[in-house]
């Protein structure tokens, strides 16, 4: 055993034997990357605050591969109710495959609990006993700093990360109000999360160097690659993406194909698994337009603007897929 991991393995049995932890039942996870430093210590406990699409994927890629206790919590009691069916229904898709034993799926359920986040005993309970927490609620400043606040009221540790999978909000703004900037940090996973290989991780400007290595820990632990981005707005993914979705909703906002016209000429003609109108349905067209805002707000160009017609969908309440309803109808 090197004496890099001889360290962190003594540190490491400490910080879980307060969590009534044995390092063993972490497996990989109890291993530090030789890449980061001594002093960025593993996640035991993660927190996932939005339980929609993103949160509830990201729940299952920690619960899953980094074998780590996971907290969902959500303002609304409904949204806890679809993420728990929706990881259950994952769970036993993949016994189904023979990719878990049942063993497997009761242990993976076993490691996920649900609260509101309105539940003041509950997270008075919970809240100073994370490790880190990943954000994944609605693409809006105010609602990401509402969330931020009320963590901080219910005893987050000030040396717990406070991860943002923002598509497009400056991490640098996010982390301004928060106690100890530095542990702040953007984690953008891609959609759908159990499936997509790749975490965009985003140093804000004062993000400090344990909290990146705390985070590419838990990257490598979840199974996932990373790449990083500077924090400008959409950063690489979003700053490319979005407007190419932004200007196939001009296409059919003037009539120059129909929507299937339009993704099936992009589909074949460029070899990617969906079209662009596709696969703004199956992201949310009201993140969409969050993006686009962001891209045109922040940047000040008017290549940016939203399509009116995402506009218009959006105010129709047609939000894609979610919704049932959006460039198609499911
Ligand atoms: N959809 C994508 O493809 C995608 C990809 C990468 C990142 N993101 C980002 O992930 C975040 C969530 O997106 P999503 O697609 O999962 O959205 P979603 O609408 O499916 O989920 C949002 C969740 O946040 C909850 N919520 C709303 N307001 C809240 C509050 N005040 N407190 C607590 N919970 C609240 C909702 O109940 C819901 O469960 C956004 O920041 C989005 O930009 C989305």
């Amino acid at each position: 055993m090197s004496s890099a991991w001889a360290l962190c393995a003594s540190r490491r049995a400490v910080r879980l034997s307060q969590y009534g932890l044995r390092p063993e039942a972490l497996g990989s996870w109890s291993r530090c990357s030789s890449s980061s430093s001594a002093s960025a210590s593993a996640p035991v406990r993660l927190g996932v605050v939005g339980c929609g699409q993103m949160g509830a994927g990201i729940a299952i890629v920690a619960a899953r591969h980094a074998q780590i206790e996971v907290v969902g919590l959500d303002a609304y009691p409904a949204s806890l109710d679809r993420a728990r069916q929706f990881m259950k229904d994952w769970a036993d898709k993949e016994a189904k495959k023979g990719r878990m034993s049942s063993e497997e799926v009761v242990a993976f359920m076993g490691r996920v609990k649900f609260h509101e986040l309105g539940d003041s005993a509950a997270m008075k309970a919970e809240v100073p006993r994370l490790d880190f927490v990943i954000e994944a609620v609605s693409e809006n400043l105010d609602t990401k700093r509402a969330v931020f606040d009320a963590l901080q009221s219910a005893g987050l540790r000030a040396d717990s990360v406070l991860a943002s999978n923002t598509s497009s909000i400056s991490i640098t703004k996010l982390a301004a109000q928060v106690e100890r900037p530095e542990r702040v940090i953007g984690m953008h996973f891609m959609n759908p999360v159990p499936v997509m290989p790749l975490v965009e991780v985003i140093r804000g400007l004062r993000t400090d160097q344990t909290t990146l290595d705390t985070t590419l820990n838990l990257v490598t632990a979840m199974k996932k690659e990373h790449s990083t981005s500077a924090d400008r707005p959409g950063f690489i993914a979003n700053r490319i993406l979005m407007p190419y979705i932004n200007e196939a909703v001009f296409a059919l906002q003037e009539g120059v194909g129909t929507a299937e016209d339009i993704d099936k000429t992009l589909r074949l003609g460029t070899n990617v698994p969906m079209g662009p109108l596709t696969l703004a349905d199956f992201i949310g067209l009201d993140t969409c337009l969050s993006i686009m805002q962001v891209l045109h707000r922040d940047l000040g160009d008017s290549k940016y603007r939203p399509a009116p017609l995402l506009v218009n969908y959006v105010e129709a309440g047609w939000l894609g897929k979610k919704t049932k309803r959006g460039f198609y109808a499911y």
